[in-house]
């Protein structure tokens, strides 16, 4: 946006990143691990994951289809404002990029990360990855908000409705189905602070998040398909990683699927709701270590496809980022979803940019 009474200057898509060529795995490992004690035979196996895929992950170009697919659906509801993208863990750094947007003098900016619900890895460290940033800036002045989670966005509910209905109708004949909604697991102490209410009531709202929006899409995902019953479903998780003694949330997809295998499922449909986009945690994950499992056990496993390229998502998003870019008549205000200790990672402390929040 350029005219004067723009709130911001360009919106900053926050990703995770991820390496696009051989060279740059190990350096991203280091990055995404540093200071987290990840134990050095689990960094070996999450290499060997990239580098069989050719040592790239498509999650760069999967945000920047994402991107270009939302900067259409802004364009046309009438929001002129770039859409920029930075990454945690790969080039753009966002430290980078905000180093060029101040440089450029575009020093409004508004954040949204590629992460829809609460908890330290996606809200709060998106927000110490630019509050870091920020200061390192030394000289110009930068003001940047992130966005808050959004765990309840109507296309977000109604993208993994329909991708999970479009499954369950090829697999209408099955006899026992099971659906597992996987995300990625966390620390216990981690989950423990995810949200607003950490330290009051227990916290735990990545999980509470993710269960809710499970709640609703199973049953409307089963009337579309026109199942007579409503399959059981169950969250479950996935691609833990540090030392075994550190607790995680559990269970496991792989576990999970050995349970249900000896209660005598034959099919599991997999739904990924803790993800947008169908990166290398999705495709290994997922594609070829829960499908082993389950062929070993001889379950049949059936696997929604993530909801980052689906319209009734990038609609949604597309209002959302809009309504907040042009703040829809309201003045920014502290973050409702984010604020105080949210998320916090007890064991690190560092600069955290403001978040904002619609009331
Ligand atoms: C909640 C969450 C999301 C979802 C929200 C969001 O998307 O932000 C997410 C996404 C992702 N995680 C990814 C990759 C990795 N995550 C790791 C490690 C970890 N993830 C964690 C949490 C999360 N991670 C945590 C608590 C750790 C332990 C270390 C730490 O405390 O930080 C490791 C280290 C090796 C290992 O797996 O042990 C890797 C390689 C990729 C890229 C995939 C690709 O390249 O295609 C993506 C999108
Ligand atoms: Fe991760």
């Amino acid at each position: 946006m350029t005219d004067d009474a723009a709130l911001y200057d360009a919106v900053v898509m926050l990703g995770f990143g991820g390496p696009e060529h051989p060279d740059d795995v190990l350096g991203f490992l280091e990055r995404v691990t540093a200071g987290r004690g990840i134990p050095p035979e689990r960094l070996a196996e999450v290499g060997r994951h990239y580098f069989i895929r050719g040592g790239t992950s498509p999650i760069n170009a999967q945000n920047r289809a994402m991107r270009d697919a939302l900067a259409e659906r802004l364009a046309a509801r009438g929001v002129g404002i770039d859409l920029v993208l930075a990454n945690r863990n790969s080039p753009p750094f966002v430290a980078d990029v905000l180093a060029d947007l101040a440089r450029q003098g575009r020093t409004r900016l508004l954040a949204w990360a590629t992460a829809a619900y609460s908890s330290y890895s996606s809200c709060r460290q998106y927000r110490e990855d630019l509050g870091m940033a920020v200061e390192q800036l030394d000289g110009t002045h930068v003001d940047v908000v992130k966005m808050p989670p959004f765990p309840d966005l109507p296309g977000l509910v109604e993208a993994n409705i329909d991708l999970l209905a479009e499954v369950l109708r090829q697999t209408s004949g099955s006899r026992e189905l099971l659906v597992l909604a996987t995300t990625h697991s966390l620390p216990t102490a981690l989950a423990a602070t995810a949200g607003p209410e950490a330290g009051r009531s227990g916290g735990d709202l990545y999980t509470a998040q993710q269960r809710a929006l499970v709640e609703r899409v199973v049953p409307e995902a089963a009337a579309r398909a026109g199942l007579a019953v409503v399959p059981e479903w169950r969250l479950v998780y996935q691609s833990r990683s540090g030392a075994p003694h550190v607790p995680w949330l559990e269970p496991d997809v792989n576990d999970a699927i050995g349970e249900a295998a000896g209660a005598g499922v034959t099919d599991v449909v997999i739904l990924p709701v803790g993800f947008l986009t169908d990166h290398v945690e999705v495709s290994w994950d997922l594609d070829t270590q829960a499908r082993q499992t389950a062929e070993g056990l001889g379950v049949t496993t059936h696997r929604v496809p993530t909801v980052g390229a689906h319209p009734a998502f990038l609609d949604s998003l597309a209002d959302l980022l809009a309504a907040y870019a042009t703040n829809a008549g309201r003045a920014p205000g502290p973050g409702e979803l984010c604020r105080g200790d949210c998320c916090l990672n007890p064991r690190i402390q560092r600069p955290v940019a403001d978040a904002v929040h619609l009331p």
